[in-house]
């Protein structure tokens, strides 16, 4: 199967090399070129513009930031736009909001493409042994076609039906861990300053109801304050934002959200935006 892949960061890097792996053809596209070095290196080939991705490829994914980056890649000047056409599918893996789906979809649909969101669960480890978790939704056709990529890329896929709602379970998912990471912060912290052993706190809270592996694996690191970027923390705070506005949205009161977020914002406002999102303990 040949596939397109655009966005080569810390996650479309590790996807688009561990389809290399397992035998797809995988043709890369990266904002900065140099990037795709590594990928041609094991076998991808090379678009010099995402137009050129999907004039060559049936499939193509992307995996970037943010809004406005999924925005610009598809809208502008040697975009997707230029050369979706009937026949070709466009999946998105990037975490944005419904609404930045659903605009990418019409225009997609528009054009006679197939469009079908496909956000993540699990970091830069998961997607490296293709152990993530995809939470698709959109057009059912290109997910039963895209079945061979995602039992490559992870160990589970769910489609949830219309486009945006494989958006929204991202948003919520992401939500919900960023007010973890906060509470384990907090309470490091509140370990430390009252004469605690962090560690022991670590292994107290792995053998109870509240264990779980995030804390397992970050937590021994925010210890020793050693926050190496795995899904960095200017992420966390848009997915943040952005699951706060769909709070706002649907009038759903999320107290432990906006403080969970405001502390990821502090942490950006210290320059900690490019590191894990563990980072959140210096705040
Ligand atoms: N890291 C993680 O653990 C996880 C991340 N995600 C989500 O996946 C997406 C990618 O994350 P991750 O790989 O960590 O992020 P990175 O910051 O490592 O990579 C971001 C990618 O987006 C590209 N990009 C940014 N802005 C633009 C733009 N304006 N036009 C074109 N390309 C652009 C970057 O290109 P360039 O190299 O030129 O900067 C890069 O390829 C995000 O939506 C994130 O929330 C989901 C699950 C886990
Ligand atoms: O969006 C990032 C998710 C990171 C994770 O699920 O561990």
């Amino acid at each position: 199967m040949e596939v397109g892949f655009l966005g080569l960061g810390i996650m479309g890097k590790a996807m688009a090399l561990n389809l290399l792996r397992n035998g797809f053809r995988v043709t890369v596209w990266n904002r900065t070129l140099s990037k795709c070095k590594e990928l041609v290196e094991q076998g991808a080939y090379v678009g010099e513009t995402p137009a050129s991705v999907i004039n060559k490829c049936k499939y193509t994914i992307a995996m970037l930031s943010d809004p406005s980056a999924a925005l610009s890649v598809v809208f502008d000047k040697d975009g997707v736009l230029e050369q979706i056409c009937s026949g070709k599918g466009y999946i998105d893996m990037s975490t944005v909001d419904a609404d930045t789906s659903s605009k990418i979809s019409e225009a997609i649909t528009e054009k006679g493409g197939y469009f079908l969101e496909a956000p993540v669960s699990g970091s830069k480890k998961p997607a490296e042994d293709g152990q993530l978790v995809i939470l698709a939704a959109g057009e059912k056709a290109l997910y039963e076609e895209m079945i061979p990529a995602f039992n490559v890329l992870g160990k589970k896929s769910f489609f949830l039906g219309q486009v945006g709602n494989g958006a929204k379970m991202k948003l919520v998912v992401n939500m919900i861990m960023g007010c973890m990471m906060s509470a384990l912060s907090e309470g490091l912290s509140l370990a430390d300053r009252s004469g605690l052993n962090e560690q022991t706190l670590l292994d107290v809270l792995d053998l109870g109801g509240i264990a779980n592996p995030m804390f397992k694996l970050k937590g021994p690191a925010m210890i020793q304050s050693n926050y190496p970027p795995a899904f960095p923390l200017k992420h966390q705070q848009k997915d943040m934002r952005l699951a706060l506005a769909l709070g706002d949205e649907n009038a759903v009161s999320m107290p432990v959200a906006a403080a969970a977020n405001e502390a990821f914002k502090k942490a950006r406002s210290m320059g900690l935006g490019d590191l894990d999102f563990s980072a959140v303990h210096e705040v």
